[in-house]
């Protein structure tokens, strides 16, 4: 290309650094499809920021990021880690997080805590089935997104198809800051269409493409850019009225008033910045630095948390500000032999090493004792931790992921995550004594780990059932009970794993009174109990008024409630959304115990399904992707398996249908699929809902 270039490795705008400046800090996530590169991008962007030395290829099991042997093994991404690395003056804490559905509570817990995300897909496929679930998830969160291209360099890749799939499949308003140009072994710059000059990558080159060259943009892409500049401009003039009013009387914007307009735009998600590169080839990925500090929120602007008054309905908020009480919320549980390492952010407050704080669910405090902020594998002591921000608390014993803490005076719970319910499930059978004994400690730390993860005993048959939620999800844990944690078990056939509901509300009195020798128990609740659609898992809330049950027992009322929901009371299949409020109750100053209470609990949710249950059974959203030839086979396959489609949409030279079908019927689809279609078909499937299951089949289904 005939231009003049300079060699660069800074970025355009490096900001003068204030020493904890709120509006230095970014927390972001990296979201994609299964294999679009974001372990290839996090790696590249670990590099960059010089928290590596050594470039990890994925394929040989060295990322950094992917440091679980069952991840090396698999190539996938299962568990997120978080690493704090930073960039132009700028903090920022990435957490990866894995593409694949079976694991989607990672996606959920990470979206949670994080203020913006870039969303990585494939230049050759753009937007793919499990992207648009994961992309689904961050709206429903508000996460504001900016997108990168990768794989330009792929033979068949194509930046504008890959754009149009951001609009048209996630309905979103994709804006281009950058002209790609080239493809494939051509792929050699990009027009940088807010600033107007032309980049090229250096290439080979051995800085993670750090270094680059800089001149104008070349006559015969001028055309092209103009065109998508002035498309980047609109979107920039509708993040604010003053902008907007300037466009309007004509005036040029300047290269500020872009990107404080697109900002502003970005974070209403009015629309999503969209870059192109290639991680594998170190092109790109320092623009996307760059990008996810230009239009990503720092947590400051993130506005008031959201939350309640512990077992209340009430609504409190806190400012994201280090001058306010502290909340924190733990979203990641690593279990270790030293002791749990809790991921957590600070909502509000400072965290300081040392401080006794309150987990309103348990009701019982927790000290802090080693705070340590994770670059990578690597980790480093700290004394305290400002509101916004992302570490991790050593040591903590009954903290588990979706836990509030927060200032004992000045309770909160802060927002809680959605878990999905479990849909498959298996009995696990130590083979010796002593792996029996290892088991349920090996379970227990999992269980901690990830919450989408149960294990109970079914007092009916005395089996151990683990539940999860798909077929490889179990086999991955299964894997690790086995490999990392050294106790082999047999395991049983993958079954659907069933719920109930309560049938009718029941409003009933529970009484745990034994006065016969030794110290009595003494517990008497009043409770009402409902199955409630709107209640994801259990909720409890404390109706009571004047102290009739002292405060100091309600978390055991609670706890007592929430483990008869769990293990379904006696009958071995756990509930879904219960709603349990307790109104009143007896106590006695002498006799009663956290014991009794839970025991009543324990009774008065027995007492509330006896002969008022219905069976439930997990209905799948499927999306299956097959050459127009198979639509047929498919359709009248799915239908067979008590099927419903929704509809058939054109994907490119695919087909996609999409159904939704009893997970009973779905056990070994990937095999029958792949038959059918001579390897062509691929599909997705993740729970849609419950549903009660069909009169008449329900003896056969749960004999399977
Ligand atoms: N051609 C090409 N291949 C790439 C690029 N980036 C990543 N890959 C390859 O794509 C595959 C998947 O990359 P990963 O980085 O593991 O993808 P991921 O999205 O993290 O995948 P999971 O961890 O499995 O969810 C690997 O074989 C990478 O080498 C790229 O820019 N160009």
């Amino acid at each position: 290309m005939s231009t003049t270039v300079e060699k660069k490795d800074v970025s355009p705008r490096v900001f003068a650094a204030k020493k904890n400046d709120p509006l230095l800090k970014r927390n972001i996530g990296i979201m994609a499809h299964i294999d679009a590169g974001k372990t290839t991008v996090t790696e590249r962007i670990l590099f960059l920021t010089g928290l590596v030395h050594k470039m990890g290829e994925v394929h040989d099991g060295g990322a950094t990021m992917d440091y679980l042997e069952e991840e090396q093994k698999r190539g996938i991404t299962i568990q997120s880690a978080a690493t704090t690395c930073s960039w132009n003056n700028h903090v920022i804490n990435i957490i990866d997080t894995p593409g694949h559905v079976d694991f989607t509570v990672e996606v959920e817990r990470s979206l949670r805590v994080l203020d913006g995300a870039v969303a990585v897909f494939d230049g050759k496929q753009g937007v793919e089935a499990q992207s648009e679930t994961v992309w689904r998830q961050a709206d429903r969160y508000g996460v504001p997104r900016i997108c990168f291209i990768n794989k330009m360099d792929k033979i068949g890749a194509n930046f504008e198809f890959s754009v149009g799939t951001i609009r048209d499949r996630l309905g979103a308003n994709p804006i281009p800051i950058q002209l790609p140009i080239g493809a494939e072994k051509d792929f050699v710059g990009f027009v940088d269409l807010i600033r107007m000059k032309y980049i090229e990558f250096i290439d080979p080159s051995n800085d993670a493409g750090k270094t680059y060259l800089e001149g104008p943009v070349p006559e015969e892409h001028m055309d092209a850019a103009l065109e998508a500049r002035g498309k980047m401009i609109e979107a920039a003039a509708e993040g604010s009225d003053e902008l907007m009013n300037k466009f309007f009387e004509g005036e040029e914007l300047t290269e500020e008033e872009i990107i404080k307009g697109l900002r502003l735009s970005c974070i209403a998600m009015k629309c999503v910045p969209v870059l192109a590169g290639s991680a594998l080839k170190d092109k790109g990925v320092r623009f996307v630095l760059d990008a996810a500090i230009d239009f990503l929120p720092a947590p400051i602007e993130a506005g008031d948390i959201k939350g309640t008054l512990p077992y209340k309905e009430e609504q409190i908020t806190r400012k994201p500000v280090t001058d306010e009480h502290v909340s924190l919320m733990a979203f990641k549980t690593i279990a270790e032999p030293t002791g749990d390492m809790t991921f957590i952010r600070v909502y509000s407050g400072v965290l300081e090493k040392g401080a006794k704080l309150l987990n309103p669910r348990t009701g019982k405090t927790e000290r802090i004792g080693r705070l340590v902020r994770v670059h990578a594998n690597k980790r480093e002591a700290v004394e305290s931790v400002p509101a916004g921000d992302i570490a991790a608390v050593i040591g903590l014993k009954n903290t588990v992921t979706g836990d509030t803490l927060c200032d004992e005076d000045n309770p909160i719970v802060l927002m809680k995550m959605t878990f999905p319910e479990s849909v498959i499930s298996m009995s696990l059978e130590p083979e010796s004594a002593g792996d029996r004994d290892k088991l349920s400690e090996i379970i227990g730390r999992m269980m901690r780990e990830d919450p989408t993860f149960k294990a109970f005993t079914n007092e009916a048959t005395g089996d151990l059932i683990i539940s999860g939620m798909g077929e490889l999800h179990l086999e991955i844990m299964v894997g690790r009970i086995i490999k990392d944690h050294k106790c082999n078990v047999r395991t049983g056939r993958p079954k659907v794993a069933f719920k109930q509901r309560i049938k009718k509300q029941v409003d009933l009195e529970a009484r745990h009174v034994r006065q016969s020798g030794g110290s009595g128990q003494y517990a008497v609740i009043n409770v009402v109990i409902e199955y409630d659609e709107s209640v994801n898992g259990f909720e409890f809330v404390d109706g009571v008024k004047g102290g009739s049950v002292p405060r100091e027992y309600i978390p055991s009322v609670e706890a007592g409630l929430r483990e008869s929901f769990l293990t379904g009371g006696n009958t071995g299949i756990p509930f879904v959304s219960t709603k349990a409020r307790l109104y009143d109750g007896k106590s006695h100053d002498v006799d009663s115990s956290e014991m009794a209470f839970r025991a009543a609990a324990n009774l008065a949710f027995r007492q509330s399904i006896e002969d008022n249950t219905v069976l439930l059974e997990p209905i799948m959203k499927v999306e299956v992707s097959v050459p127009e030839e198979f639509v047929g086979s498919v359709v009248g396959d799915l239908n067979s398996r008590r099927g419903e489609i929704a509809e058939i949409e054109n994907q490119g030279d695919m087909r996609l249908v999409k159904a939704i079908v009893p997970i009973a019927e779905m056990f070994a689809y990937s095999s029958a699929l792949r038959g059918s279609t001579q390897g062509r078909g691929q599909f997705s499937m993740e729970l849609a809902m419950y549903r009660d299951v069909p009169a008449g089949i329900a003896a056969k289904l749960m004999a399977n």
